[in-house]
């Protein structure tokens, strides 16, 4: 019935459908992530980028529609299945740090690696590694409690990185954040999912933040609109090749490049 997934696509979507108790959220969403991509999802509040990232991400079922990775399709997985693939696959960053607080920096970074079967020395040399590229290495030894909003929310960049999880989505990840730690965490954010090729996909409601990614896809009212013409001033890196076309608008059932 459907066609497969491009080969270098590492997430794909098609016709996604998905709502909350019944309250439509999603209407049709269609997309492709490249892998080493780094895709901005942005929208007014409610748009429903929350939602897509719940749906690609696994966390969230979806009504209708497809979504694969890596040629793969979670679409069909159960909830085991779906919780594998997050744990193993992909990394999380939220607006809140949610950092274990008995636990200081570095035993937080380093606690998803010892979960995957690391060693002790290999997960504190990494989680110690991850703490100097995110800028806080003078925290490793300090705790949650004694820490300000963006030493925590670097901290769990880092723990969502240290793993080096093929894709790391980040929901809203400077929400909390003064304007210049909001800048500062998404340029680090940005630069190591770069230096690592790892995707990420990344969403925002401030088109601003948006100008660290390859690529900007919009959202309203759950579906996907076209680009704005006039290009996001300051834009730091250009899209790869393969991704140069600006996000257009896609007809059911089509990819949004
Ligand atoms: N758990 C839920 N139960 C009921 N409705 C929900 C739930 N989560 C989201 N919604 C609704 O679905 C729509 C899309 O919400 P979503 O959180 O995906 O948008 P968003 O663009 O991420 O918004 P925000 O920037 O405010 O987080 C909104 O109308 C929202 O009220």
């Amino acid at each position: 019935m459907s066609a497969a997934p491009p080969d270098n696509d590492v997430l794909w979507a098609r016709g996604i459908v998905k709502s909350h108790h019944g309250s439509p959220a999603l209407h049709g969403v269609s997309l492709g992530v490249r892998e080493g991509e780094m895709l901005a999802v942005t929208g007014p509040r409610g748009s429903g980028k929350s939602t897509l990232l719940g749906c690609l991400s696994a966390l969230l079922p979806v009504d209708e529609g497809e979504v694969w990775f890596n040629s793969s399709p979670v679409h069909t997985l159960g909830r085991a299945g779906r919780e594998k693939l997050r744990r193993e696959r992909f990394g999380f960053v939220g607006s809140e740090p949610h950092l274990v607080p008995e636990l200081t920096a570095r035993e937080n970074v380093a606690l998803p690696l010892l979960l995957a079967g690391a060693g002790h020395k290999a997960s504190y040399t990494a989680a110690g590694e991850w703490l100097d590229r995110l800028d806080v290495a003078d925290c490793a030894r300090l705790r949650p409690a004694e820490l300000v909003q963006s030493q925590r929310q670097r901290i769990a960049v880092a723990r969502a990185l240290a793993p080096m999880p093929p894709v790391v989505f980040a929901d809203e990840p400077t929400a909390t954040l003064h304007h210049d730690a909001q800048d500062q965490v998404l340029r680090i954010l940005a630069s190591a999912a770069r230096s690592h090729q790892l995707t990420l996909v990344l969403a925002t409601h401030d088109p601003e933040l948006a100008r660290y990614a390859d690529r900007t896809v919009t959202l309203v009212d759950g579906r996907l609109v076209p680009a704005p013409s006039a290009a996001v001033p300051g834009a730091v890196a250009a899209a790869p090749s393969s991704t140069a076309a600006p996000a257009a608008a896609p007809a059911a059932g089509m990819t949004s490049r």
